[in-house]
């Protein structure tokens, strides 16, 4: 089939669906939106498991207030509980131990690393890694039990471990999520919603798409992005064409980075530089229902592995108080993994991981505990259409990197996509604000003139101020 069009959006996740709902308010219906899965939702994914929904991808409404997403879950009624990672039970070879004292340790030196961040930031001094910035704050984890509580605070909330983080961007990324949003910005709700977290999406994607509309070609995926300065034709693997004026690219950072989609001409290569020097990172949820629970009520458990630093290091009880409903018959106990471990086991077969898992719960909790009924867990770095689960700001990328990264191509080809956001990368809201962001500047030109393309065809030398205050970030920040 062949198909005319004035826009086309390039995939259906949260960013696709809010560049749709931004072109619907500013008057344009005449778009269409291409996605491989038979679903709209992107990251935000779930799937039946035991008897209820679980997470595959996103979980946590992250920075409240006024945060899009948290007022759409509020909205739609979402079902959400509020998450404190201090409601934890702690474990190493011998047992239960106490935690505490690292956890709040690192806890107040996390908040020094935030300050070196945006310190750094203001005095145009030059990056550091999070490990910099921990040692430099104070922070040097020696024993296993130190290493555990690094873990869970630091890889398991940006993917990776803090060698490969920005400290600025880290900095950035936390002060816009929890103090962007009002007063009430600082908090996460974990969801615990049958009908799943993409429900609000979903919903909300029914202002831009009437029931089987024909403007949504789902099931439907893209091998091949034709561009000049005249417009775009879009190619798919069931044999489609699509030709449209202009394209917004949605496309993870992981599957532009891999080259899942052919782009002709090729990307040029001070866009690659910045693409390719990004982070993809993974974050895997394993899942496990047992036949009763066996686990402490806490919402998180850790492990301290005394052999390798992060190994199975978190787990998460959705049978905490606040959670499933009482009467559930599911008990899920999880794990998650990230960077190599991840990697790993994605390599693995489900009953190879669910030996490794079980290994490390009887050390914590006994011979005696039963074998799960089942387990699930997403593959997502090798998934063709994410090639991980959510971006992290690596130390080695400039402001400029990230503005090439994300500029548009002969004001035909536009790109959002959470990577692409500076403030809230990784984040839900990234992905929704670039997605409205992409979407305003195809409308300005289609019907005024295109904003001017930021981009740096040389980057020189890393100069982090004129950039940040170039785009006013320095302003809100007290
Ligand atoms: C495990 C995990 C945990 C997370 N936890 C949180 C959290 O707690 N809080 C939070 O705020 N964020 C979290 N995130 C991040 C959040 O889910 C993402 O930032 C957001 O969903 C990204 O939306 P997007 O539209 O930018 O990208 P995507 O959702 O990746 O959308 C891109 C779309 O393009 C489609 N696509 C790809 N290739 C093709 C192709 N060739 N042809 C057609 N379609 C294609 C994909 O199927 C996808 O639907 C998590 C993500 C994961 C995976």
């Amino acid at each position: 089939k062949e198909y005319h069009t004035k826009v086309v959006i390039l995939g259906g996740g949260v960013s696709g669906i809010s560049a749709a709902l931004n072109l619907t308010a500013s008057g344009i219906s005449d778009f269409m939106m291409v996605e491989a899965r038979d679903i709209l939702g992107g990251r935000a994914q779930n799937a039946p498991f035991a008897d209820i929904n679980v997470e595959l991808g996103c979980n946590w409404v992250q920075g409240l207030g006024t945060n899009p997403i948290n007022q759409l879950a509020i909205k739609y009624n979402l079902s959400t509980t509020f998450s404190d990672s201090a409601d934890v039970v702690w474990y190493n070879e011998s047992g239960k131990y106490d935690g505490t004292a690292s956890y709040n340790k690192l806890d107040a030196d996390f908040t020094k690393v935030l300050e070196i961040g945006m310190e750094k930031l203001k005095s145009n001094l030059v990056d550091v890694s999070g490990r910099v910035s921990l040692d430099l704050a104070g922070w040097h984890a020696k024993t296993a039990e130190e290493e555990a509580a690094e873990y869970y605070y630091w890889d398991w909330e940006f993917g990776e471990d803090p060698e490969s983080s920005s400290t600025v961007y880290a900095a950035v990324n936390d002060y816009w999520t929890y103090n962007s949003f009002g007063p009430d910005s600082d908090g996460n709700n974990y969801v615990l919603d049958n009908r799943g977290f993409s429900r609000i999406f979903i919903e909300e994607s029914k202002k831009a798409f009437k029931k089987n509309d024909e403007r949504l070609l789902l099931g439907t995926t893209v091998t091949k992005i034709d561009y000049n300065n005249k417009g775009v034709t879009v190619h798919t693997k069931n044999g489609d064409t699509i030709h449209a004026e202009y394209a917004i690219s949605t496309f993870s950072v992981g599957v532009l980075q891999h080259q899942d989609v052919a782009w002709s001409p090729a990307l040029p290569d001070w866009k690659l530089e910045g693409i390719y020097g990004f982070h993809m990172a993974t974050y895997t949820k394993i899942f496990l229902n047992f036949p009763y629970q066996f686990w402490d009520d806490t919402q998180f458990v850790v492990w301290a592995d005394p052999d390798r630093r992060g190994y199975l290091n978190a787990w998460q009880n959705l049978n905490a108080p606040g959670y499933l409903p009482k009467n559930t018959t599911t008990n899920i106990f999880f794990a998650t993994v990230t960077q190599d471990l991840a990697y790993e086991m994605e390599a693995k077969t489900n009953e190879e991981v669910q030996a490794e898992l079980m290994a490390v719960l009887r050390k914590m909790y006994g011979e005696g505990i039963p074998e799960p009924t089942e387990i699930m867990f997403p593959r997502w770095h090798n998934n063709p259409l994410f090639r991980g689960s959510y971006s992290n700001w690596p130390i080695g990328e400039s402001d400029e990197h990230h503005a090439n990264m994300k500029a548009s191509l002969n004001n035909r080809v536009f790109f959002s996509g959470e990577a692409m956001s500076e403030e809230y990368y990784g984040f839900l809201q990234g992905a929704w604000f670039t997605g409205a962001k992409a979407a305003s500047d195809v409308v300005r030109c289609m019907k005024h003139k295109c904003p001017s393309a930021e981009y740096y065809p040389e980057i020189k030398n890393a100069d982090i101020k004129a950039s940040i205050v170039r785009r006013g970030f320095l302003d809100t920040v007290q």
